[in-house]
């Protein structure tokens, strides 16, 4: 179950991002947390547009490889996601996008830059088999919830209003090796929404799914942080068709963040490109 990079960096299977301590990102700081003097500037101006749920300025990172090259992996990457909706991210094979979900996450530390990240973030798996780990629907989304030391049926509360928010509520008793691959990553989707995530992070998950489960996951997700408001997921992705579903798009090339921005625009940019590049250039 336990899961690693090539430079040695490696991870257990939880869905929780490591805490703010223990990693690169910086935890936003509440209202209260700010000098009186910019409570009272900001209450005399018209409202302030919310504050993104991710956001990442500059930031870079290298390894090292076993021959002892520096290797740029991400360069001057900054983007923002608000709160309350779905991103995608994408790009070809190899540009970089894990490594910066990873870096979000604090799995990866940034030789570079800053990341201001909403908290609880979690962490959703590519491999459904990776995710689930308890053996029944209803037990392994209260899992990550035993952390948090919530009353019997504060726990049931966010078990049922989780699985029912990823359409999977009746099938709380089943065991879980008796679902298939999308359904698995709704379990795990409705286990980091049981912990109230701000921030989902989701690698390609609809990867091993087909059509059905994979516009239904992804739908799940969208649903999910819309009618939450302050929660927000990044997704990455090689599907353009998953796109449609998506706030915003972010598109990267070569360790860098090439544009960003409303769905449309997007879409035309990477269209022309591949039209360009038909041939040479995999997405
Ligand atoms: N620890 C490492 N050592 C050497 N190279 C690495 C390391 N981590 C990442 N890379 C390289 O950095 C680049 C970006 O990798 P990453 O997995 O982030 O790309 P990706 O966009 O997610 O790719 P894919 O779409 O194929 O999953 C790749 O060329 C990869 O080989």
């Amino acid at each position: 179950m336990a899961h690693g990079l090539a430079g040695g960096v490696g991870f257990g299977p939880l869905r929780c991002c490591p805490s703010a301590s223990s990693s690169p990102t910086t935890v936003r700081p509440t209202l209260d947390a700010l000098p009186r003097r910019s409570l009272r500037v900001r209450a005399s101006a018209s409202p302030p547009p919310a504050a993104p749920a991710i956001e990442v300025r500059d930031v870079g990172l290298s390894v090292t490889t076993r021959r002892g090259r520096v290797l740029p992996v991400l360069k001057g990457c900054s983007l923002q996601v608000p709160p309350g909706q779905l991103w995608m991210l994408l790009g070809p094979n190899g540009c970089g996008k894990s490594t910066l979900l990873k870096v979000l996450a604090g799995f990866l530390n940034p030789s570079a830059g800053t990341v201001y990240i909403n908290r609880p973030c979690s962490y959703v798996f590519q491999n459904p088999d990776h995710q689930v780990v308890m053996p029944t629907v209803d037990s392994d989304v209260a899992f990550g919830l035993g952390k948090l030391n919530l009353p019997l049926n504060e726990v049931r509360s966010r078990v049922s209003k989780s699985l029912d928010a990823v359409g999977m509520l009746s099938y709380s008793q089943r065991p879980i090796q008796t679902l298939s691959g999308g359904q698995k990553q709704r379990v795990a989707i409705a286990g980091a929404l049981a912990e109230a995530s701000k921030v989902l992070l989701l690698d390609e998950l609809t990867t091993f799914l087909d059509e059905h489960d994979q516009m239904g996951v992804i739908k799940a997700v969208r649903n999910s942080v819309a009618a939450d408001g302050e929660a927000a997921a990044l997704w990455v992705t090689h599907r353009l068709e998953e796109l449609k579903y998506a706030d915003g798009a972010i598109y990267m090339e070569d360790g860098q963040i090439i544009i960003q921005g409303d769905v449309a625009t997007l879409s035309s940019f990477i269209k022309k490109k591949q039209a360009r590049y038909f041939g040479h250039f995999e997405l």
